[in-house]
This record gives structure tokens, C-alpha cells and sequence, in this order.
């Protein structure tokens, strides 16, 4: 069995000085690109993320017809159905085998895209939710900023908030389907082949990632270091078995990547069919659900490498370990674009 990877768990709850958690987060994310933030309900309360499933779980169960009337846009908002999309385009014949929903932003608690009418009802409290994400990941740019020391430190901070503009910053519901399916939740009944794999390795495509996952399911993995070990993330690690919801799961995207010359790293991962030897208590029964918040800054934040005196001493460079993510791009939003392209294939090919 492969080891589980060595993720450390940081509680950034405190309200005393957080120099010490701030530096703790920055080795973090240089050493791995993931990190654990212990949920101790203060920031995103546990009921606000069972109540995000619930209405995850109502939405992939609603008829068809009404998610296709919300069909994912080049504005990367709404659904995208089983197979459509393609997290990597070089390796994989067929699409992800998962089904998505995408939010982009609320307005006075309104959705500003289609939604399915099964889950009109939630809507504010699915605002709700982004808004608590948006809160948590605005602390962990500042946090990132003053473990790097970049001058200023709240330079991450600046770049997210809502009102420098438009961001590509979206809300995103999974559901990866059992490898058969008979259930009347996914597109249709399903069963996978050998070529199926959950989500293709990738790395993320904003600054960074929020991940919700549920007791129990595995299946998400991490590429380590060396470039070929893949090792499973545990959704509850050692120590936080007892705290109201499991920690929050948070890595370094392309962009704080590129912000910092590849010193945090945004660390290539996937999602597979775990095969029976996976984390101990995890089993593969049932359909995974998971919900990522896609953290991105305003869309014309330019990427180039912050003020930090630690950003100049790294020489490592873009390059190590990450091949999905190549510098050519200026703004966060010429990057997404660029992204995006390449996964959905039969999208932007539909609409040239
Ligand atoms: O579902 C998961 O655990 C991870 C999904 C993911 O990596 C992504 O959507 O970018
Ligand atoms: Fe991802």
C-alpha cells in the first residue's frame, strides 16, 4: 500500500499573533502545495458544510432536463455532465468520469447564471456559503503574505478582493459516480471501463483551492516530489478525528505559484477508484461527493513575481514537478482562458 501523504494540520482559527501559523502555512505550501486547515467550525461551521452536500446531493439528483438547461458556458459557470470535462488532455481517451456544478458569483444572495429549479430554494444559502469560503481564503492570502514577507503583505489580500472587479473565482460541486451506477443521480446509468479514471492529474488552475470531502470517501491522490509516487490524501488525518468536520483541505494553484516562482507549489493531483488497499477507513462504496472553492484574484491581476526576499532567494524555477501549468500567460484571466481551453475541447470548439 502506498503511504498517505504527510500533510501537515494548521489551525488558523487563533486570534492572538499569527506570525508563527503564517510561516507554518508558507513551509506548507513550499514543502507539499497542500495543507490541512483544522475545521474547528469557527470559520465555516459544520453545519454550513453539510448543509453545502445536502443541496450538492438535491442538485445532481434533479431531472436532466433541468441541469441541461444550465449546460457549462465559456464563462465556466453551470453543468458540466459526466465525461465532459478532460483534467488531462495528453493522457486521458475519455473524459472524467464525475459530473460538476459550477457557481460563479452571488449578487444580493442571487446566482447571475441559471440554476436548476430543484434547488432554487437554496440559493441564498449557497451565497452563503461561497461568501464563507471567500472569507477563509481572503485569510489565507494574508497569511501567505506575511509568511513570505512580501512588501507589502497584504499584496495576495489586495489582488482578491471583490472589489478590484470580476474574478474567475468559482464555488464547484462533484460528484464522482461508483464505477457502476445504476442510481437515477447520475447522467445516466454508468459503468466505467479501464480507460475511466475519476479526474485526470492536474494542478489548479487559480490561486487557490478550497476542499470539502466527506468521512469515508477516498480517492483523491497527490503527486509527491519525485515525480511518479502517487500517494492518497486522507480525508481525516491523524488528530482532527474528533473536530465538528473534517479540516478543510487547501492547495497552492498556479497562481500564487507563479506569484512566487514556483517557491509554493502548485502540486499536480488526481481523483481515482481507490483499489480496496486505500486509506484505512475509507471505502469506495457509492457515489463521491466533494465541493472545491476555486480561489482566483480580479481578472486583470498580473502575475508576475511578488517583493519578497524569500520569493528572490528561491532559484528553483516554474518547471519542477509541474508540466501542467506553463508560463506564458500575463493576467489571471488570459491563464484561465488558456486552462480552460484545453479541458473542454468540445466546448470552445462548438462555439468557434
Ligand atoms: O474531488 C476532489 O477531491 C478533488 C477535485 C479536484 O482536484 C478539482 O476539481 O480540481
Ligand atoms: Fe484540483
Amino acid at each position: 500500500m502506498t503511504e498517505v501523504a504527510k500533510i501537515p494540520v494548521i489551525d488558523v482559527s487563533g486570534d492572538g499573533d499569527q506570525t508563527q501559523v503564517a510561516k507554518e502555512l508558507v513551509e506548507a505550501a513550499i514543502e507539499h502545495g497542500f495543507v490541512y486547515i483544522k475545521n474547528t467550525g469557527k470559520d465555516i461551521p459544520a453545519e454550513a458544510v453539510d448543509g453545502a452536500f445536502e443541496m450538492a446531493k438535491r442538485l445532481f439528483n434533479a431531472p436532466i432536463s433541468e441541469k441541461q438547461a444550465c449546460t457549462i458556458q465559456q464563462n465556466n459557470r453551470g453543468w458540466s455532465a459526466m465525461n465532459y470535462e478532460t483534467l488531462d488532455p495528453a493522457n486521458q481517451r475519455v473524459g472524467d468520469f464525475k459530473e460538476a456544478f459550477n457557481f460563479g458569483e452571488f449578487i444580493d444572495g442571487k446566482a447571475q447564471q441559471p440554476i436548476p429549479p430543484t434547488v432554487a430554494a437554496d440559493e441564498a444559502q449557497t451565497s452563503a456559503f461561497r461568501d464563507l469560503c471567500y472569507n477563509l481564503s481572503l485569510k489565507l492570502n494574508t497569511l501567505l503574505g506575511i509568511g513570505l514577507e512580501v512588501d507589502p503583505p497584504s499584496f495576495f489580500t489586495a489582488a482578491h478582493l471583490r472589489e478590484r472587479g470580476p474574478s474567475g473565482t468559482i464555488l464547484r460541486f462533484l460528484r464522482y459516480p461508483p464505477r457502476t451506477d445504476l442510481s437515477e443521480g447520475g447522467a445516466a446509468a454508468t459503468a466505467a471501463t479501464a480507460e475511466d479514471v475519476r479526474a485526470g492529474a492536474h494542478s489548479d488552475y487559480g490561486s487557490l483551492t478550497l476542499l470539502f470531502r466527506l468521512r469515508g470517501q477516498p480517492g483523491l491522490e497527490i503527486l509527491l516530489r519525485d515525480g511518479k509516487t502517487w500517494s492518497p490524501v486522507p480525508v481525516v488525518p491523524p488528530g482532527t478525528e474528533r473536530d465538528p468536520a473534517p479540516p478543510i483541505l487547501v492547495n497552492i494553484g498556479d497562481l500564487l505559484s507563479y506569484w512566487t516562482n514556483g517557491l509554493l507549489r502548485s502540486t499536480v493531483h488526481r481523483v481515482v477508484f481507490p483499489s480496496g488497499s486505500g486509506v484505512q477507513g475509507e471505502a469506495d462504496v457509492g457515489p463521491r461527493f466533494s465541493i472545491a472553492y476555486f480561489c482566483h484574484p480580479f481578472s486583470g491581476a498580473e502575475l508576475g513575481v511578488v517583493p519578497s526576499e524569500r520569493v528572490k532567494g528561491y532559484k528553483g524555477g516554474l518547471a519542477e514537478g509541474n508540466p501542467y501549468a506553463e508560463r506564458r500567460v500575463l493576467t489571471a484571466d488570459e491563464h484561465l482562458k488558456m486552462r480552460l481551453k484545453a479541458s473542454y475541447a468540445q466546448l470552445y470548439k462548438e462555439k468557434e
